[in-house]
């Protein structure tokens, strides 16, 4: 700390001096400010060119820095503005390093010195590391992808799609129980949906848990299946999510809607029931960025959904725009108000900006009320044009949640955590609610965490329940030499671990899913339930952290370590750990613990890596101080996961208030490289 303070009191030399630059930066380094990637990236800056302006080391190192907090550029008027929110740091240090550093330099200073290095090109020009688009600074990796989803997706905004004679009529047939609320018919949203998303090349539904999103496109892909089998061609439709557990969830719902369609059995039979993973999908080739299926060598397929959209990330979206045909449709289902990915950007929140506000055109509204017969005069549309929110015209948001109507405590909470009102929560969460429950801890109250994990509370579940099924199902030694007995046992050990999961926010600390892995392990193990706590052992939940294609896992997917006959000698147990295959037909892989290189328990796990999955009952524990991960998306997001109970755990009431005003945010400049794309194909007729 005393180096870096001289170096800036010094009349910063940095500012004027690369090579103190590289030093200050450095200092960063070890202060923890900075990735030893990031202080690289600026040291690569001076190798390819020496004369290198310090305020150049300086954008670069911060640009990596962004993409490190998910942001997909360095915003140069946000940072100077805030250096706290710019920076994605804790706004409660008020000792910030490079704050004292930003406050002396002016963004027309540090646009020219970027503006003077060849290693800053302008948009089109060259091939240089870093990208300068008017006040964003780039790496120029993320600065192509950025462009590669903007004139993607502007490129399919005006292909409209051409609907049969009978589409209204249909539409009507397939949404024949509009939602209530109290007695009153309120606007069939699903119905409005499936027919902006019919008419459209590019689609976007977004709704909260339960608004039927899955019901709306399966519907949708009825419909345009079965006008497609009339005229003879019938659809080539994939359906895709961006985690496997993503994958198996939509898997498990798509199947059982699909059954109940009211179609014929050919439409029935050409809507897929499998949902794969995006990787999958575009074919991931091995110790590479790469995937098998690019512009080059598109993807064979007619339409695609992709569910759970909050979780993809740019370079992500950018490879499967590539891959994508340009005749084909994508629709895209998500919840906007979400968590984004972990990964740089925060795709569905930036395209879906618009979704509560409508911002239809006249004759779109027209058009959506004449199909649909609904009518759309929810108080918070506003009147938009295809001109000035030409996204908007393909964006829709679900309003109305089938699973938490009305009386659910869990989808109260959720709605007032979304419109940040914290008082409402708090009120929510004290009144009597089945669903509802909140845990305080009070000083180290280790028995009554203990007791909520193991045990539950009421009808909702703990962690003893998968173990009692683990221990009370297992089939008899006698039926050692029947796989069939030991599979079904083993699918119900891992249905039974997704009843009840614990959330946590961060990964490391007293609360965080490290210690709290330890202490359930420990507690499990005394009550026991478990033979060891060390190691591998019977019954230990572990996720995957790395996809490992030899194996067919992915990151992400969760198995149990069960004692099972050797396959060899069935009369000799070993043991091994069993994950779902995520195939949609109830599948095992049985894999050797020494073959698992990159995994860790999952008693805990971060509210991140929750995304995409669901649990009957869920408790979300917040720490004792405010974090820069605590926000409101993170707190909505770990309510969601909840199905049927939701649980909060907290040692200081405050936080949850103060993190429900907190909001993500992650700089990118999407929205903007999409109005001048959509204007550039526009001006290109
Ligand atoms: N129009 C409808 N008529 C009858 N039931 C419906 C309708 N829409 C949704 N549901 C039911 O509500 C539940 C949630 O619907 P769905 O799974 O489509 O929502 P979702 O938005 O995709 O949910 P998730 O948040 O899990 O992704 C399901 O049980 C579904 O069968």
């Amino acid at each position: 700390m005393s180096q870096q303070l001289s170096l800036l009191s010094a009349h910063d030399p940095a500012l004027h001096d690369r090579q103190a630059m590289l030093a200050l930066l450095g200092s960063w380094q070890g202060e923890g400010w900075l990735r030893v990637l990031d202080v690289a990236l600026a040291r690569f800056c001076v190798e390819l060119d020496p004369h290198s302006p310090p305020l150049l080391l300086l954008g670069a190192a911060l640009s990596s820095l962004q993409l490190g907090h998910g942001h997909v550029c360095l915003d140069l008027a946000a940072c100077l503005a805030e250096p706290g929110l710019g920076l994605s740091v804790n706004p409660s240090a008020s000792t910030l390093p490079p704050a004292r550093l930003l406050q002396q330099i002016s963004l027309d200073d540090w646009l020219s010195s970027l503006q003077q290095s060849p290693l800053a090109g302008t948009a089109e020009a060259g091939n240089s590391p870093l990208v300068l688009d008017g006040q964003r600074l780039y790496l120029r990796r993320y600065w192509n992808y950025e462009q590669t989803v903007a004139e993607q997706i502007a490129a399919r905004l005006p292909r409209q799609q051409a609907l049969p004679a009978t589409f209204s009529m249909r539409l009507q047939e397939l949404f024949s129980s509009p939602p209530e609320q109290h007695g009153k018919r309120l606007c069939d949203w699903q119905k409005v949906a499936c027919a902006l998303a019919a008419r459209s090349a590019f689609s976007l539904i977004t709704g909260g848990p339960g608004t039927g999103k899955t019901t709306s496109v399966v519907r949708l892909l009825a419909l345009l299946q079965e006008a497609a089998l009339q005229a003879g061609q019938p659809l080539r439709i994939q359906l895709a999510a961006p985690t496997g557990k993503a994958a198996a969830r939509l898997s498990e719902s798509i199947g059982a809607q699909v059954a109940a369609l009211p179609v014929s059995e050919a439409v029935r039979e050409l809507i897929p029931r499998v949902v794969t993973t995006l990787h999958r999908l575009l074919g991931s080739l091995p110790d590479t960025r790469h995937f098998r299926h690019h512009a080059g060598n598109p993807l064979a397929l007619d339409v695609l959904v992709v569910d759970e959209a909050s979780m993809i990330d740019l370079e992500m979206m950018a490879c499967l725009l590539d891959a994508l045909p340009a005749t084909a449709r994508l629709i895209l289902l998500g919840d906007k108000d979400q968590l984004a990915s972990v990964e740089a950007g925060a795709l569905l929140g930036d395209l879906c900006r618009d979704a509560e506000h409508g911002y239809y055109a006249a004759d779109l509204q027209h058009w959506l009320e004449q199909v649909s017969g609904e009518r759309l005069d929810d108080p918070q549309l506003r009147p938009g044009s295809a001109q000035a929110q030409p996204l908007a015209q393909h964006t829709l948001m679900l309003r109305h949640s089938r699973r938490f109507a009305g009386h659910s405590g869990i989808g109260q909470l959720a709605r007032a955590v979304n419109q940040g009102n914290a008082a409402d929560a708090r009120q929510i969460l004290a009144s009597p609610a089945a669903d509802l429950q909140v845990l305080r801890l009070h000083g180290s109250q280790q028995q009554a965490l203990a007791q909520l994990l193991l045990d539950g509370h009421g009808a909702a579940l703990g962690y003893a329940h998968y173990l009692q099924v683990m221990q009370q199902q297992r089939p008899s030694v006698e039926t050692a030499d029947q796989p069939s007995a030991w599979l079904h046992w083993a699918r119900q050990v891992l249905a039974a671990f997704e009843q009840f999961q614990l959330l946590c926010a961060l990964r490391q600390g007293p609360w965080g899913v490290e210690g709290l892995n330890t202490q359930i392990a420990a507690a499990l193990l005394q009550r026991g339930l478990l033979d060891s706590d060390q190691g591998w052992y019977e019954g230990r939940p572990v996720m995957v952290t790395r996809n490992d294609y030899n194996l067919g896992l992915m990151n992400g997917d969760i198995g149990i370590a069960l004692c099972m006959p050797d396959s060899t000698t069935p009369s000799r147990q070993v043991l091994r750990v069993v994950f779902p295959r995520n195939d949609g037909q109830q599948g095992l892989r049985i894999v050797l613990p020494s073959r698992l290189s990159a995994v860790e328990t999952v008693y805990a796990m971060t509210v991140h890596k929750s995304q995409g999955s669901e649990f009957a009952h869920c408790a979300l524990l917040l720490p004792d101080t405010l974090n820069p991960v605590l926000t409101r998306e993170l707190i909505y997001t770990g309510i969601t996961r909840a199905r049927e109970h939701f649980t909060l755990i907290e040692s200081h009431p405050a936080v949850f208030e103060q993190a429900i005003q907190r909001r993500v945010q992650r700089h990118s400049g999407l929205l903007d490289a999409l109005r001048q794309a959509t204007a550039a194909t526009i001006a290109a007729g």
